[in-house]
Protein backbone atom coordinates (compact mmCIF):
# COMPACT_ATOMS: atom_id res chain seq x y z
CA UNK A 1 0.00 0.00 0.00
CA UNK A 2 1.49 3.74 -0.64
CA UNK A 3 2.59 5.87 1.99
CA UNK A 4 -0.05 8.33 2.96
CA UNK A 5 0.99 11.52 1.70
CA UNK A 6 -0.26 14.69 3.49
CA UNK A 7 -0.68 16.53 0.57
CA UNK A 8 -3.52 14.54 -0.35
CA UNK A 9 -5.16 16.08 2.78
CA UNK A 10 -4.57 19.21 1.70
CA UNK A 11 -6.96 21.23 0.02
CA UNK A 12 -4.56 22.64 -2.66
CA UNK A 13 -4.07 18.46 -3.09
CA UNK A 14 -7.68 17.48 -3.70
CA UNK A 15 -8.59 20.69 -5.93
CA UNK A 16 -5.73 19.80 -8.07
CA UNK A 17 -6.70 15.99 -8.35
CA UNK A 18 -10.70 17.14 -9.20
CA UNK A 19 -9.32 19.45 -11.84
CA UNK A 20 -6.90 16.34 -13.45
CA UNK A 21 -10.27 14.10 -13.40
CA UNK A 22 -12.11 16.43 -15.14
CA UNK A 23 -9.83 16.85 -17.61
CA UNK A 24 -9.24 12.97 -18.34
CA UNK A 25 -13.08 12.23 -18.23
CA UNK A 26 -14.62 15.31 -19.36
CA UNK A 27 -17.05 14.29 -22.78
CA UNK A 28 -15.21 16.77 -25.51
CA UNK A 29 -11.69 18.40 -25.37
CA UNK A 30 -11.42 21.35 -27.18
CA UNK A 31 -8.18 22.16 -28.35
CA UNK A 32 -7.15 25.74 -28.37
CA UNK A 33 -7.60 27.92 -31.49
CA UNK A 34 -4.60 27.12 -34.02
CA UNK A 35 -2.57 30.23 -34.28
CA UNK A 36 -1.82 29.31 -38.03
CA UNK A 37 -4.07 28.22 -40.98
CA UNK A 38 -3.65 24.67 -41.70
CA UNK A 39 -2.15 23.87 -44.86
CA UNK A 40 -3.75 21.16 -46.11
CA UNK A 41 -2.83 19.40 -49.74
CA UNK A 42 -5.07 21.29 -52.68
CA UNK A 43 -4.53 18.28 -54.42
CA UNK A 44 -5.84 15.18 -54.05
CA UNK A 45 -2.78 13.00 -53.62
CA UNK A 46 -4.42 9.74 -55.37
CA UNK A 47 -4.50 12.33 -58.20
CA UNK A 48 -1.14 13.44 -57.89
CA UNK A 49 0.13 9.95 -58.21
CA UNK A 50 -2.00 9.21 -61.31
CA UNK A 51 -1.05 12.04 -63.60
CA UNK A 52 2.58 11.34 -62.32
CA UNK A 53 2.27 7.72 -63.53
CA UNK A 54 1.66 9.03 -67.26
CA UNK A 55 4.67 10.45 -67.22
CA UNK A 56 5.84 13.83 -68.76
CA UNK A 57 3.06 15.94 -70.66
CA UNK A 58 3.59 15.73 -74.22
CA UNK A 59 2.29 17.68 -77.04
CA UNK A 60 3.30 17.47 -81.09
CA UNK A 61 5.31 20.33 -80.37
CA UNK A 62 7.38 18.55 -78.02
CA UNK A 63 8.65 15.33 -80.30
CA UNK A 64 11.86 16.52 -80.38
CA UNK A 65 12.59 17.47 -77.15
CA UNK A 66 14.65 14.92 -74.59
CA UNK A 67 13.08 14.82 -71.27
CA UNK A 68 14.65 12.69 -69.54
CA UNK A 69 18.54 12.12 -71.66
CA UNK A 70 20.10 10.45 -68.39
CA UNK A 71 17.85 8.07 -68.60
CA UNK A 72 17.29 7.44 -72.44
CA UNK A 73 20.52 7.08 -72.97
CA UNK A 74 22.61 4.25 -71.21
CA UNK A 75 25.58 6.61 -72.23
CA UNK A 76 24.95 9.71 -70.61
CA UNK A 77 26.26 11.36 -67.68
CA UNK A 78 25.69 10.42 -64.37
CA UNK A 79 23.80 6.57 -65.30
CA UNK A 80 24.78 3.74 -63.44
CA UNK A 81 25.79 0.56 -65.85
CA UNK A 82 23.79 -1.88 -64.43
CA UNK A 83 26.16 -4.65 -66.56
CA UNK A 84 28.29 -4.32 -63.51
CA UNK A 85 25.63 -5.23 -60.47
CA UNK A 86 26.46 -7.92 -58.07
CA UNK A 87 23.92 -8.82 -55.73
CA UNK A 88 24.53 -7.95 -52.47
CA UNK A 89 26.69 -5.30 -53.33
CA UNK A 90 24.78 -1.88 -53.57
CA UNK A 91 25.76 0.27 -56.44
CA UNK A 92 28.34 3.31 -55.45
CA UNK A 93 26.31 6.52 -54.54
CA UNK A 94 26.74 8.86 -57.06
CA UNK A 95 25.35 12.16 -57.40
CA UNK A 96 22.75 12.06 -59.51
CA UNK A 97 22.45 14.75 -62.13
CA UNK A 98 19.93 16.73 -62.57
CA UNK A 99 17.43 15.68 -65.11
CA UNK A 100 17.70 18.63 -68.22
CA UNK A 101 15.02 19.46 -70.38
CA UNK A 102 17.04 19.39 -73.66
CA UNK A 103 15.59 20.71 -76.38
CA UNK A 104 17.13 19.10 -80.22
CA UNK A 105 14.92 21.94 -81.67
CA UNK A 106 15.66 25.25 -82.75
CA UNK A 107 13.33 28.26 -81.92
CA UNK A 108 10.67 28.82 -83.85
CA UNK A 109 12.21 32.59 -85.17
CA UNK A 110 15.45 31.09 -86.01
CA UNK A 111 13.57 27.72 -88.00
CA UNK A 112 11.53 30.52 -89.90
CA UNK A 113 14.42 32.43 -90.77
CA UNK A 114 16.38 29.14 -92.19
CA UNK A 115 12.74 28.78 -94.38
CA UNK A 116 13.39 32.32 -95.61
CA UNK A 117 9.85 33.17 -93.80
CA UNK A 118 9.62 36.32 -91.34
CA UNK A 119 9.58 35.22 -87.93
CA UNK A 120 5.92 36.50 -87.15
CA UNK A 121 4.52 34.48 -89.60
CA UNK A 122 0.85 33.57 -88.78
CA UNK A 123 0.17 29.70 -88.32
CA UNK A 124 -3.13 29.94 -89.05
CA UNK A 125 -3.52 29.40 -93.24
CA UNK A 126 0.28 29.70 -93.64
CA UNK A 127 -0.39 33.54 -94.15
CA UNK A 128 1.49 36.70 -92.82
CA UNK A 129 0.02 37.74 -89.80
CA UNK A 130 -2.44 40.59 -90.16
CA UNK A 131 -2.78 42.24 -87.06
CA UNK A 132 -0.82 41.82 -84.44
CA UNK A 133 -1.83 44.63 -82.39
CA UNK A 134 -4.93 47.08 -81.75
CA UNK A 135 -6.01 49.30 -84.81
CA UNK A 136 -4.02 51.94 -84.89
CA UNK A 137 -5.32 55.55 -86.36
CA UNK A 138 -6.06 55.39 -90.01
CA UNK A 139 -3.04 57.12 -91.30
CA UNK A 140 -0.65 54.70 -89.29
CA UNK A 141 -1.89 52.04 -91.04
CA UNK A 142 0.20 49.82 -93.14
CA UNK A 143 0.06 50.02 -96.78
CA UNK A 144 -1.26 47.06 -98.86
CA UNK A 145 1.12 43.68 -99.76
CA UNK A 146 2.32 43.53 -102.64
CA UNK A 147 1.38 41.28 -104.69
CA UNK A 148 2.64 37.84 -106.29
CA UNK A 149 5.14 37.00 -108.40
CA UNK A 150 7.55 38.47 -106.03
CA UNK A 151 8.53 42.28 -106.69
CA UNK A 152 12.10 43.41 -107.76
CA UNK A 153 13.20 44.78 -104.35
CA UNK A 154 13.62 48.36 -104.51
CA UNK A 155 17.73 48.84 -104.02
CA UNK A 156 17.74 46.42 -107.09
CA UNK A 157 15.24 48.21 -109.36
CA UNK A 158 17.30 51.72 -108.66
CA UNK A 159 20.58 49.74 -109.64
CA UNK A 160 18.84 48.54 -112.67
CA UNK A 161 17.30 51.87 -114.08
CA UNK A 162 20.80 53.84 -113.23
CA UNK A 163 22.57 51.10 -115.91
CA UNK A 164 24.76 50.14 -112.96
CA UNK A 165 27.60 47.52 -114.12
CA UNK A 166 27.70 46.06 -110.49
CA UNK A 167 23.83 45.40 -110.36
CA UNK A 168 23.71 42.16 -108.37
CA UNK A 169 21.48 39.97 -110.26
CA UNK A 170 17.76 40.23 -109.46
CA UNK A 171 16.29 37.52 -107.28
CA UNK A 172 14.57 34.68 -110.21
CA UNK A 173 11.13 35.79 -110.86
CA UNK A 174 8.96 32.85 -108.99
CA UNK A 175 8.24 30.37 -111.92
CA UNK A 176 4.45 29.07 -112.63
CA UNK A 177 4.09 25.93 -113.58
CA UNK A 178 1.39 26.33 -116.56
CA UNK A 179 -1.93 26.30 -115.42
CA UNK A 180 -3.96 23.12 -115.91
CA UNK A 181 -7.05 22.16 -114.41
CA UNK A 182 -9.27 18.92 -114.47
CA UNK A 183 -12.34 18.10 -113.39
CA UNK A 184 -13.00 15.62 -111.15
CA UNK A 185 -16.32 14.57 -110.48
CA UNK A 186 -19.77 16.10 -111.71
CA UNK A 187 -23.07 14.90 -110.98
CA UNK A 188 -26.88 16.60 -111.74
CA UNK A 189 -28.62 19.04 -108.77
CA UNK A 190 -32.23 19.84 -109.09
CA UNK A 191 -32.06 23.73 -107.82
CA UNK A 192 -35.57 25.86 -107.83
CA UNK A 193 -34.47 27.25 -110.97
CA UNK A 194 -33.92 23.59 -112.76
CA UNK A 195 -31.90 21.13 -112.96
CA UNK A 196 -27.86 21.87 -112.93
CA UNK A 197 -24.83 20.06 -113.46
CA UNK A 198 -22.52 20.67 -110.76
CA UNK A 199 -18.91 20.24 -111.98
CA UNK A 200 -15.43 19.88 -109.31
CA UNK A 201 -12.40 21.16 -110.26
CA UNK A 202 -8.85 20.42 -109.21
CA UNK A 203 -5.89 22.95 -110.60
CA UNK A 204 -2.18 22.69 -109.98
CA UNK A 205 -2.40 26.31 -108.98
CA UNK A 206 -4.04 26.43 -105.57
CA UNK A 207 -5.13 23.38 -103.37
CA UNK A 208 -8.96 24.85 -103.57
CA UNK A 209 -12.09 23.02 -105.29
CA UNK A 210 -13.41 25.57 -107.67
CA UNK A 211 -16.45 24.87 -109.12
CA UNK A 212 -18.95 25.75 -112.17
CA UNK A 213 -22.28 25.23 -112.22
CA UNK A 214 -23.64 23.79 -115.80
CA UNK A 215 -27.06 24.79 -117.09
CA UNK A 216 -27.70 22.93 -119.92
CA UNK A 217 -30.74 20.97 -119.65
CA UNK A 218 -31.04 19.88 -123.00
CA UNK A 219 -28.79 17.03 -122.54
CA UNK A 220 -31.69 15.41 -121.23
CA UNK A 221 -33.49 16.36 -124.22
CA UNK A 222 -33.99 12.79 -126.60
CA UNK A 223 -34.97 15.04 -129.30
CA UNK A 224 -34.50 18.39 -129.73
CA UNK A 225 -36.07 20.85 -132.94
CA UNK A 226 -32.61 22.45 -133.54
CA UNK A 227 -28.76 21.18 -132.75
CA UNK A 228 -28.22 22.46 -129.34
CA UNK A 229 -24.13 22.04 -128.87
CA UNK A 230 -23.96 21.09 -125.05
CA UNK A 231 -21.82 22.00 -122.50
CA UNK A 232 -19.26 19.69 -121.55
CA UNK A 233 -15.89 19.00 -119.49
CA UNK A 234 -13.03 18.00 -121.48
CA UNK A 235 -10.99 16.52 -118.74
CA UNK A 236 -14.14 14.86 -117.75
CA UNK A 237 -14.89 13.12 -120.93
CA UNK A 238 -11.50 11.74 -121.38
CA UNK A 239 -10.30 8.41 -120.74
CA UNK A 240 -7.94 8.68 -117.57
CA UNK A 241 -6.46 5.14 -117.52
CA UNK A 242 -7.07 2.39 -119.50
CA UNK A 243 -7.64 0.46 -116.85
CA UNK A 244 -10.72 2.37 -115.86
CA UNK A 245 -13.64 0.55 -115.56
CA UNK A 246 -17.36 1.98 -117.58
CA UNK A 247 -18.66 2.29 -113.94
CA UNK A 248 -15.58 4.30 -113.03
CA UNK A 249 -16.57 6.76 -115.41
CA UNK A 250 -19.98 7.09 -114.67
CA UNK A 251 -19.42 7.37 -111.12
CA UNK A 252 -17.08 10.32 -111.53
CA UNK A 253 -20.22 11.71 -113.65
CA UNK A 254 -18.71 11.20 -117.31
CA UNK A 255 -22.06 9.78 -118.61
CA UNK A 256 -24.43 11.43 -121.39
CA UNK A 257 -28.26 11.76 -120.84
CA UNK A 258 -29.68 11.45 -118.09
CA UNK A 259 -28.31 9.00 -115.42
CA UNK A 260 -30.68 6.59 -113.86
CA UNK A 261 -31.08 3.04 -112.89
CA UNK A 262 -32.41 2.38 -116.72
CA UNK A 263 -30.02 4.78 -118.45
CA UNK A 264 -26.17 4.27 -117.98
CA UNK A 265 -24.34 5.63 -120.76
CA UNK A 266 -20.38 6.33 -120.37
CA UNK A 267 -19.46 9.07 -122.29
CA UNK A 268 -16.82 9.13 -124.51
CA UNK A 269 -14.01 12.26 -125.37
CA UNK A 270 -15.50 12.86 -128.55
CA UNK A 271 -18.58 13.63 -127.07
CA UNK A 272 -17.01 16.88 -126.57
CA UNK A 273 -17.80 19.02 -129.41
CA UNK A 274 -16.14 22.49 -129.46
CA UNK A 275 -19.89 24.67 -128.71
CA UNK A 276 -20.58 26.91 -131.34
CA UNK A 277 -23.25 28.53 -131.66
CA UNK A 278 -25.92 29.65 -134.76
CA UNK A 279 -26.59 32.57 -135.69
CA UNK A 280 -30.02 32.80 -134.13
CA UNK A 281 -29.08 31.52 -131.27
CA UNK A 282 -27.46 33.28 -128.17
CA UNK A 283 -23.87 33.10 -126.82
CA UNK A 284 -24.81 31.14 -123.67
CA UNK A 285 -24.90 33.50 -120.57
CA UNK A 286 -21.78 33.43 -118.21
CA UNK A 287 -21.05 34.67 -115.04
CA UNK A 288 -17.93 34.05 -112.69
CA UNK A 289 -19.28 34.26 -109.18
CA UNK A 290 -16.30 34.62 -106.28
CA UNK A 291 -17.26 33.14 -102.80
CA UNK A 292 -19.27 34.71 -100.24
CA UNK A 293 -19.87 32.82 -96.88
CA UNK A 294 -21.84 35.43 -95.25
CA UNK A 295 -24.01 36.01 -98.35
CA UNK A 296 -24.93 32.62 -99.80
CA UNK A 297 -24.97 30.75 -96.68
CA UNK A 298 -26.05 32.46 -93.84
CA UNK A 299 -28.41 34.55 -96.08
CA UNK A 300 -26.42 38.05 -94.99
CA UNK A 301 -27.64 41.30 -95.99
CA UNK A 302 -24.53 43.19 -96.04
CA UNK A 303 -23.98 42.38 -99.51
CA UNK A 304 -25.57 41.04 -102.56
CA UNK A 305 -23.81 38.06 -103.20
CA UNK A 306 -26.07 35.40 -102.60
CA UNK A 307 -28.91 37.30 -104.22
CA UNK A 308 -26.59 37.49 -107.52
CA UNK A 309 -25.99 33.57 -107.73
CA UNK A 310 -29.57 32.87 -107.61
CA UNK A 311 -30.08 35.80 -109.92
CA UNK A 312 -27.40 34.25 -112.05
CA UNK A 313 -28.94 30.69 -111.97
CA UNK A 314 -31.93 31.97 -112.75
CA UNK A 315 -31.07 34.09 -115.79
CA UNK A 316 -29.05 31.16 -117.60
CA UNK A 317 -32.38 29.24 -116.91
CA UNK A 318 -34.45 31.11 -118.99
CA UNK A 319 -35.79 29.67 -121.66
CA UNK A 320 -34.67 30.76 -124.71
CA UNK A 321 -36.80 31.60 -127.90
CA UNK A 322 -35.06 32.05 -131.55
CA UNK A 323 -37.08 33.60 -134.24
CA UNK A 324 -38.17 31.71 -137.21
CA UNK A 325 -34.96 31.32 -139.89
CA UNK A 326 -35.26 29.58 -143.71
CA UNK A 327 -34.78 26.61 -142.20
CA UNK A 328 -37.79 26.56 -139.61
CA UNK A 329 -40.79 28.77 -139.98
CA UNK A 330 -41.90 28.75 -136.74
CA UNK A 331 -39.97 30.38 -133.59
CA UNK A 332 -39.07 27.32 -131.61
CA UNK A 333 -37.55 27.62 -127.59
CA UNK A 334 -35.23 25.77 -126.24
CA UNK A 335 -34.26 24.92 -122.47
CA UNK A 336 -31.37 28.03 -121.19
CA UNK A 337 -27.84 27.22 -121.35
CA UNK A 338 -24.58 28.97 -120.12
CA UNK A 339 -22.69 28.51 -116.34
CA UNK A 340 -21.63 29.79 -113.67
CA UNK A 341 -18.00 29.44 -112.62
CA UNK A 342 -17.55 29.75 -108.81
CA UNK A 343 -14.26 30.84 -107.38
CA UNK A 344 -13.54 29.69 -103.80
CA UNK A 345 -12.03 33.52 -103.55
CA UNK A 346 -13.76 34.57 -100.26
CA UNK A 347 -14.26 37.92 -99.38
CA UNK A 348 -12.58 39.55 -102.79
CA UNK A 349 -10.04 37.19 -102.39
CA UNK A 350 -8.62 38.31 -98.39
CA UNK A 351 -10.72 35.22 -97.15
CA UNK A 352 -13.46 34.97 -94.38
CA UNK A 353 -11.28 35.40 -91.56
CA UNK A 354 -10.00 38.84 -92.68
CA UNK A 355 -13.44 39.76 -94.09
CA UNK A 356 -14.94 39.36 -90.73
CA UNK A 357 -12.56 41.67 -89.50
CA UNK A 358 -13.51 44.36 -92.33
CA UNK A 359 -17.05 43.57 -91.16
CA UNK A 360 -16.17 45.38 -88.22
CA UNK A 361 -13.96 47.97 -89.90
CA UNK A 362 -17.25 48.95 -91.88
CA UNK A 363 -19.31 48.83 -88.62
CA UNK A 364 -17.15 51.67 -87.42
CA UNK A 365 -17.53 53.69 -90.48
CA UNK A 366 -15.50 52.27 -93.13
CA UNK A 367 -16.38 51.32 -96.54
CA UNK A 368 -15.46 47.86 -97.78
CA UNK A 369 -12.68 49.26 -100.00
CA UNK A 370 -10.59 51.21 -96.99
CA UNK A 371 -11.76 48.37 -94.86
CA UNK A 372 -9.43 46.20 -96.68
CA UNK A 373 -6.78 48.77 -97.24
CA UNK A 374 -6.54 48.92 -93.08
CA UNK A 375 -6.26 45.12 -92.89
CA UNK A 376 -3.13 45.42 -94.96
CA UNK A 377 -5.09 44.16 -98.08
CA UNK A 378 -5.75 45.33 -101.79
CA UNK A 379 -9.38 46.33 -102.76
CA UNK A 380 -9.49 43.51 -104.92
CA UNK A 381 -7.22 40.45 -104.62
CA UNK A 382 -9.02 37.99 -106.94
CA UNK A 383 -7.54 36.57 -110.02
CA UNK A 384 -9.16 34.81 -113.16
CA UNK A 385 -6.89 32.64 -114.93
CA UNK A 386 -8.61 29.68 -113.17
CA UNK A 387 -11.71 30.60 -114.00
CA UNK A 388 -10.96 31.64 -117.79
CA UNK A 389 -9.10 27.72 -117.78
CA UNK A 390 -12.46 26.21 -116.64
CA UNK A 391 -14.68 27.86 -118.97
CA UNK A 392 -11.50 26.93 -121.72
CA UNK A 393 -12.13 23.00 -120.55
CA UNK A 394 -15.71 23.49 -121.28
CA UNK A 395 -15.48 24.65 -124.83
CA UNK A 396 -16.84 28.10 -123.39
CA UNK A 397 -15.58 31.61 -125.03
CA UNK A 398 -13.19 30.12 -126.96
CA UNK A 399 -14.03 30.16 -130.57
CA UNK A 400 -13.56 32.75 -133.05
CA UNK A 401 -17.14 31.89 -134.27
CA UNK A 402 -18.31 31.89 -130.63
CA UNK A 403 -17.79 33.90 -126.99
CA UNK A 404 -19.65 33.72 -123.96
CA UNK A 405 -22.69 36.61 -122.69
CA UNK A 406 -20.87 37.67 -119.16
CA UNK A 407 -22.69 38.27 -116.35
CA UNK A 408 -20.98 41.57 -114.41
CA UNK A 409 -20.70 44.68 -113.14
CA UNK A 410 -17.58 44.37 -112.46
CA UNK A 411 -14.90 45.99 -115.45
CA UNK A 412 -12.15 44.00 -114.02
CA UNK A 413 -13.92 41.04 -114.61
CA UNK A 414 -14.35 41.81 -118.28
CA UNK A 415 -10.68 43.25 -118.69
CA UNK A 416 -9.01 40.22 -116.81
CA UNK A 417 -11.15 37.33 -119.01
CA UNK A 418 -10.50 38.66 -122.30
CA UNK A 419 -6.64 39.20 -121.55
CA UNK A 420 -6.81 35.53 -120.58
CA UNK A 421 -8.18 35.13 -123.79
CA UNK A 422 -12.00 34.44 -123.20
CA UNK A 423 -14.38 36.44 -126.07
CA UNK A 424 -16.67 38.00 -124.38
CA UNK A 425 -19.38 39.27 -127.11
CA UNK A 426 -21.93 41.20 -124.67
CA UNK A 427 -21.77 42.26 -120.87
CA UNK A 428 -24.78 41.34 -119.36
CA UNK A 429 -25.91 43.88 -115.87
CA UNK A 430 -26.39 42.11 -112.56
CA UNK A 431 -28.80 44.79 -111.56
CA UNK A 432 -29.71 44.35 -107.84
CA UNK A 433 -33.29 43.20 -106.98
CA UNK A 434 -33.66 45.99 -104.59
CA UNK A 435 -32.86 48.34 -106.97
CA UNK A 436 -34.41 46.98 -109.41
CA UNK A 437 -37.81 47.07 -107.17
CA UNK A 438 -37.42 50.77 -106.37
CA UNK A 439 -36.83 51.87 -110.03
CA UNK A 440 -39.91 50.42 -110.99
CA UNK A 441 -42.11 51.90 -108.04
CA UNK A 442 -40.08 54.96 -109.45
CA UNK A 443 -41.02 54.41 -113.01
CA UNK A 444 -44.42 53.45 -112.07
CA UNK A 445 -44.40 57.02 -109.92
CA UNK A 446 -44.07 58.42 -113.55
CA UNK A 447 -47.02 56.79 -114.86
CA UNK A 448 -45.85 54.60 -117.75
CA UNK A 449 -44.50 51.74 -116.83
CA UNK A 450 -45.99 48.97 -115.49
CA UNK A 451 -44.64 47.19 -112.88
CA UNK A 452 -42.68 43.86 -113.21
CA UNK A 453 -41.67 42.78 -109.67
CA UNK A 454 -42.40 38.64 -108.77
CA UNK A 455 -43.94 38.78 -105.79
CA UNK A 456 -44.20 34.83 -105.42
CA UNK A 457 -40.29 34.97 -103.97
CA UNK A 458 -39.51 35.27 -100.36
CA UNK A 459 -38.47 38.42 -99.43
CA UNK A 460 -35.58 38.73 -97.49
CA UNK A 461 -32.37 37.73 -97.18
CA UNK A 462 -31.31 35.72 -100.35
CA UNK A 463 -30.35 32.17 -100.55
CA UNK A 464 -31.05 30.05 -103.75
CA UNK A 465 -34.56 30.52 -104.47
CA UNK A 466 -35.29 33.02 -102.24
CA UNK A 467 -36.04 36.72 -103.08
CA UNK A 468 -34.65 40.45 -103.09
CA UNK A 469 -31.47 42.03 -100.27
CA UNK A 470 -33.03 45.10 -98.85
CA UNK A 471 -31.39 47.24 -96.54
CA UNK A 472 -28.99 50.41 -95.31
CA UNK A 473 -25.76 48.08 -94.92
CA UNK A 474 -26.42 46.70 -98.73
CA UNK A 475 -27.26 50.30 -99.98
CA UNK A 476 -23.77 51.68 -98.75
CA UNK A 477 -22.29 48.28 -99.94
CA UNK A 478 -23.55 48.69 -103.54
CA UNK A 479 -22.88 52.73 -103.88
CA UNK A 480 -19.27 52.22 -102.76
CA UNK A 481 -18.82 49.59 -105.80
CA UNK A 482 -19.82 51.86 -107.60
CA UNK A 483 -18.17 54.78 -106.83
CA UNK A 484 -14.98 53.44 -105.34
CA UNK A 485 -14.42 50.30 -107.26
CA UNK A 486 -15.71 51.52 -110.81
CA UNK A 487 -18.77 49.01 -110.93
CA UNK A 488 -21.13 49.53 -114.18
CA UNK A 489 -24.29 50.11 -112.57
CA UNK A 490 -26.37 53.28 -112.79
CA UNK A 491 -27.14 54.71 -109.07
CA UNK A 492 -30.87 54.81 -108.25
CA UNK A 493 -32.22 57.49 -106.81
CA UNK A 494 -33.23 57.37 -103.39
CA UNK A 495 -37.20 56.54 -102.63
CA UNK A 496 -37.51 59.46 -101.10
CA UNK A 497 -36.42 62.11 -103.42
N1 LIG B 1 -13.50 42.09 -98.51
C1 LIG B 1 -14.82 42.08 -98.66
N2 LIG B 1 -15.34 41.20 -99.51
C2 LIG B 1 -16.68 41.22 -99.66
C3 LIG B 1 -17.52 42.07 -98.96
N3 LIG B 1 -18.79 41.81 -99.32
C4 LIG B 1 -18.73 40.83 -100.23
N4 LIG B 1 -17.46 40.46 -100.44
C5 LIG B 1 -16.90 39.48 -101.37
O1 LIG B 1 -17.01 40.02 -102.65
C6 LIG B 1 -17.03 38.98 -103.58
C7 LIG B 1 -18.21 39.27 -104.53
O2 LIG B 1 -17.77 38.98 -105.73
P1 LIG B 1 -18.65 38.73 -107.04
O3 LIG B 1 -19.92 38.11 -106.68
O4 LIG B 1 -17.77 38.01 -107.99
O5 LIG B 1 -19.01 40.15 -107.56
P2 LIG B 1 -18.23 41.42 -107.97
O6 LIG B 1 -16.79 41.30 -108.21
O7 LIG B 1 -18.58 42.40 -106.94
O8 LIG B 1 -18.79 41.82 -109.39
P3 LIG B 1 -20.12 41.49 -110.14
O9 LIG B 1 -19.72 40.49 -111.16
O10 LIG B 1 -20.56 42.75 -110.74
O11 LIG B 1 -21.09 40.97 -109.15
C8 LIG B 1 -17.19 37.70 -102.82
O12 LIG B 1 -15.94 37.03 -102.73
C9 LIG B 1 -17.60 38.16 -101.44
O13 LIG B 1 -17.16 37.30 -100.40
C10 LIG B 1 -16.93 43.00 -98.06
O14 LIG B 1 -17.56 43.81 -97.45
N5 LIG B 1 -15.58 42.95 -97.95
Amino acid sequence: MPAHHPYMDSEEGLSADLALLDMLTAPTFTPAKPAFKRRDADLDPLLLAAAAAYGPHVTRNHYAHDFFPAVSDPRAEGAYDWTQWQPGVSPPQQRRPRLKYVSRQAPRSQRLKEHGKPADEDKENGQAREVSEPLRCTENLPLPRPKSPVAVPSQHATQLQAGSSSTPAAPPLEQKPELEVKCMARTRVPTPHGPIFLHLYHNNRDNKEHLAIVVDPAQYLADSPIAIPSIRSRTLDAVWSENETEMDRITRGAYVGRLSQNSQIPSRPSDTQPTVTTDSMPSPLVRIHSECFTGETIGSMRCDCGEQLDEAIRLISQPITLPPSCARAEPVTIPGRGAVIYLRQEGRGIGLLSKIRAYNLQDLGHDTVTANLMLGHGADERGYEIAAAILRDLGLGTGVAEGVRLLTNNPDKVQALEKEGIRIVERVPMVPRSWQHKQHKHDAHEGDVAIVVDDDRTPGATMIGGGAVYGEDLDKYLRTKVLRMGHMLSLIADEST
